[in-house]
């Protein structure tokens, strides 16, 4: 479990101070996926960064397994660092370095023994799918395979915490799925705590089970990526959403609803576990003697659950439209009307 109570994180740049965090109060629990996703210079950097003491908090805690890291001995804090993984946006390899001697660096480091070593290096490069590059050096693989060699680096020591900073940022999407496959599993098969810090809502959605939306160095909204996805309150969070649940209407059909005047009503439809398998339309569209339009419509997967989002013209009498949309959020759906929609 990572917690961070009340982090401040202040830099002194010449006279001017700027802070980074402002508050930061978080929990992760053992064996999730947790996110942190923000705009640049949001302050992402500067929170995971405290997490393995490259940088101290101005103020506030950050505790690790229940204990405050910043009272740790030396000691200590050589242990902890080792429970602690980190994979980077630039990978942060040795060039000059055997992806070999790469993954060995830290139990070279920990004077492990060389038969270990060997040992332990060929099953972390099995498992991240590089057991045949093992001679190769960085410069002759692909952006994909050197994060895998920057994983199986930040396994070697066995932690119990992998932090990734921006870890698929420089890759294309197709890597990128790949690298997040390998993130899920590693979670899941070792029961790894991953606090994660991206830009990009694609990630949180692909592997996050909570996240927090960061802005100005203050947690501005947090919760399942479930909640957030299908509910954000905050304008940053929405911008956020959107950017990967695209639901904008084309500019065409957007004309056609403004010409077609004032008796027609746009709603969002929004169905959640059972309701997204109901034929909910045509049986409301029938019962309330309502011409029901779909403008747009999408059903996707969240964390395994199915989610689906409607936008939908009401057309015909006001007070069957009130009741229909009554019914419809009696069944397990939400609804909201659809105001300037355009904006
Ligand atoms: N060492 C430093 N000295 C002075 N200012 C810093 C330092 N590190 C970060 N900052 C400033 O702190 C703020 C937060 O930066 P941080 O890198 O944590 O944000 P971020 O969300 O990770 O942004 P990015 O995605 O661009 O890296 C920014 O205004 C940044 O310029």
């Amino acid at each position: 479990m990572i917690q961070f109570e009340g982090v401040t994180k202040t830099y002194q740049s010449g006279k001017q101070e700027i802070h980074a965090l402002n508050g930061i109060d978080l929990t992760v629990e053992t064996g999730e996926i947790f996110g942190v996703i923000g705009f640049s210079g949001a302050g992402k950097s500067s929170l995971i960064r405290t997490v393995n003491l490259l940088e101290r908090p101005t103020k506030g805690l950050v505790k690790i397994h229940g204990k405050d890291i910043s009272t740790l001995s030396s000691k200590e804090i050589r242990k902890t660092r080792k429970d602690i993984g980190m994979i980077f946006q630039h990978f942060n390899l040795l060039n000059s370095k055997t992806v070999f001697h790469n993954v060995a660096m830290p139990l070279i480091l920990a004077n492990t023994p060389k038969d270990k070593i060997k040992d332990q290096v060929k099953n972390l490069l099995d498992f991240v799918g590089l057991a045949d590059q093992a001679q190769k050096y960085p410069d002759q693989l692909s952006g994909g395979q050197k994060q895998r060699i920057g994983i199986a680096r930040a396994l070697a020591t066995n932690p119990s915490v992998l932090l990734c900073d921006e870890a698929t940022s420089a890759l294309d999407p197709q890597t990128t799925q790949s690298i997040l496959d390998l993130l899920r599993k590693i979670n899941r098969e070792y029961n790894i705590t991953i606090l994660l810090i991206t830009h990009e809502m694609g990630v949180i959605r692909e592997i996050c089970d909570k996240v927090a939306v960061l802005e100005a160095g203050k947690v501005i909204e947090q919760g399942s990526v479930f909640d957030i996805f299908t509910n954000p309150q905050q304008p940053t969070t929405q911008r956020f959403v959107r950017s990967v649940m695209n639901d904008e209407l084309p500019e065409s059909l957007l004309q056609q609803i403004q010409n077609a005047g004032s008796n027609h009503s746009i709603y969002r439809i929004q169905f959640h576990g059972k309701s997204v398998g109901r034929p909910l339309i045509s049986q409301v569209s029938r019962e309330f003697n309502l011409d029901l339009n779909v403008l747009f419509g999408n059903i996707t997967e969240l964390q395994g659950r199915p989610y689906g989002n409607l936008i939908v013209e009401f057309i015909g009498d006001r007070a069957e439209i009130i009741r229909a949309l009554t019914a419809i959020q009696n069944s397990d759906a939400t609804v909201e009307e659809v105001q300037n929609y355009a904006s």
